[in-house]
């Protein structure tokens, strides 16, 4: 046993006897069991959400004696997490109940799809207490916490989190087992009520986010994602923003380098001055220095007007020197001395150009190899290097790819002129799964043909392009042979036929040119049921 864990004894002589002495007596554990039988049963009622989850909190106060019971909704289109019901919570505490997929506890439940249990909640570095409730009352010391994921399909939909005076690890785990095994129960149900209420489930959280502290975490407004990796990004585009200081935005292709120079421009004091691009891999050599320190008229043949390079054009501003690793080592050498002396001489010219920019470059190359190797001067370097920023690969960025995907849709539907309501679950499972070298570049163009393809204003998975359906790179499960393909493209078709029917098995058939029975037999053989597709308030005749 631990110094944190109680006997009865410990806790009868400690006063919290009232909350837990017949959980050490087995009683409670028989009670749980009604809360299962209880929800199965108003499952099979086609009850609503709201019933579940009054059954469920319940559950937790009356039989399980929490002191407190949280459940949350995710809700990717504004990649928040917030509490739809609760109890032990006041309505204000509730109100600032708002996570970012990553942060706090809740978060990272969201984030990775693992329960988390803690056994003193208090002296966790991920708990935020950002309702503030744990600032009152005795007792708080000795809450336990923990957290269990409600997925479906590998998506994760929320979380049913509960706080309760900690007794032993093994009655923990007991408790965050059963909560578990309650949230994939209702794991169908949450996501139909997602699914039919997004236009509500984003308008609360709209309202929640414009009173939360969220609004005034810093995001550049154009860049989308709330990953921890990307949060870790805009702490930095923050502090560096407001400086003259030179930066260096390192990262693969496709990953947002020139986004993030342009968030850093528009956000630093020299805004209102122009923002410059010079792309050093699409200048060719001879040209190269021209290009970026201009020339004098006569300096070459057709030098025939004196011309400004993108230095003089960014004075006042900032210029993004994108791929800076492919200079050569003379255009290297000029470069050095503008970020030394602020000044250079234009291509045949002896005058002495001084300039105010900002320098921010970028480069997926790894600079500090091309160095050892020779091919990139040191000295610059280190000059470049002053505030280096690592924009992370999409593959790390979680479930930003499918918040990244929804803006996308939304801008692209928006662009063609087509109304796309949704991505379909498997889908979303390939976009999940795929291991994007391209970066969100690639997934920008994935989704745009996509737009084009879909049809009825769904993205199916058969829409996205065959590189997302080969198992050795997206790891989805879908093997390469005919067969398999075919089976994953039925599959799929029955899903949102069953979807679009409210589960009427029948509907479901015609539209999809089958007999009642055909589609049974296809049904069985995929594992579904229609259960799964019922809406509540709503009973088909099957
Ligand atoms: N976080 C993001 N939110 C929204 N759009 C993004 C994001 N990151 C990248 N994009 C979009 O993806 C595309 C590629 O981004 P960008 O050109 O900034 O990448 P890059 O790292 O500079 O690429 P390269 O190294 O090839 O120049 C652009 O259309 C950009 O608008």
């Amino acid at each position: 046993m631990t110094s944190l864990e109680l006997t009865t004894d410990d806790a009868m002589s400690k006063g919290l006897v009232d909350e837990f002495t017949h959980c050490f007596t087995g009683e409670c554990r028989v009670n749980v069991l009604q809360i299962l039988f209880r929800i199965n049963q108003v499952l099979t009622q086609n009850a609503d959400l709201a019933t579940l989850v009054s059954i469920i909190l319940d559950g937790m106060r009356q039989q399980m004696r929490m002191q407190r019971g949280v459940m949350m909704l995710y809700d990717r289109h504004s990649d928040a997490i917030f509490i739809h019901d609760s109890f032990g919570l006041t309505e204000e505490e509730r109100g600032r109940g708002i996570y970012a997929p990553g942060e706090g506890i809740t978060g990272k439940v969201v984030e990775t799809g693992k329960p988390i249990i803690i056994p003193r909640v208090i002296d966790s570095p991920d708990f935020l207490d950002r309702t503030r409730a744990h600032n009152k009352g005795r007792k708080q010391d000795k809450l336990a916490f923990f957290c269990v994921p409600i997925v479906l399909a590998q998506k994760v939909l929320g979380t049913i989190c509960a706080e309760r005076v900690y007794m032993n690890q093994r009655l923990l785990n007991q408790d965050a087992e059963l909560l578990a095994m309650v949230a994939s129960l209702i794991a169908p149900a949450v996501e139909l009520y997602l699914i039919e209420n997004v236009d509500k489930v984003r308008l609360e959280t709209e309202n929640r986010r414009l009173k939360s502290e969220l609004k005034q975490r810093f995001r550049p407004t154009n860049i989308i994602g709330n990953s921890k990796p990307m949060q870790e990004v805009y702490a930095m585009v923050h502090k560096v923003a407001s400086t003259k200081a030179t930066v260096l935005l390192l990262g693969e292709s496709g990953v947002g380098k020139e986004l993030v120079a342009s968030a850093l421009h528009y956000n630093s004091p020299v805004a209102d001055g122009p923002f410059i691009k010079a792309n050093c891999a699409a200048l060719p050599e001879a040209l190269a220095e021209s290009e970026l320190f201009g020339h004098e008229r006569g300096a070459f043949t057709s030098a025939i007007a004196t011309h400004k390079g993108y230095f003089e054009q960014a004075s006042g501003g900032t210029i993004f020197l994108d791929e800076v690793g492919e200079l050569s080592l003379p255009t290297q050498a000029k470069l050095l001395r503008v970020l030394q002396e602020r000044t250079f001489e234009r291509v045949g010219g002896a005058k002495p150009v001084k300039v105010d920019v900002r320098i921010i470059a970028a480069t997926n190359r790894n600079l500090a190899e091309m160095v050892a190797e020779g091919t990139f001067r040191e000295d610059l370097f280190y000059r470049l290097n002053v505030f280096p920023i690592t924009i992370p690969p999409l593959r790390d960025r979680g479930s930003d790819v499918i918040t990244l995907a929804d803006h996308f849709v939304t801008t692209y539907a928006a662009e063609i002129g087509k109304p796309i309501k949704r991505i379909s679950t498997p889908a979303i499972n390939m976009l999940m799964s795929y291991h994007w070298p391209g970066n969100v570049r690639e997934l920008e163009n994935v989704i745009e043909r996509s737009v084009i393809l879909a049809e009825e204003g769904v993205i199916h998975g058969y829409d996205l392009p065959p590189s997302l359906q080969t198992p050795t790179e997206t790891g989805t499960g879908f093997s390469g042979t005919l067969e398999d393909r075919v089976t994953a493209v039925e599959y799929e078709m029955i899903v949102e036929a069953l979807k679009a029917s409210n589960g009427n098995v029948g509907q479901a058939a015609t539209t999809l040119g089958l007999t009642r029975r055909m589609l049974g037999l296809r049904m069985d053989r995929h594992r579904l049921t229609y259960k799964t597709f019922r809406t509540a308030g709503l009973r088909p005749r099957n």
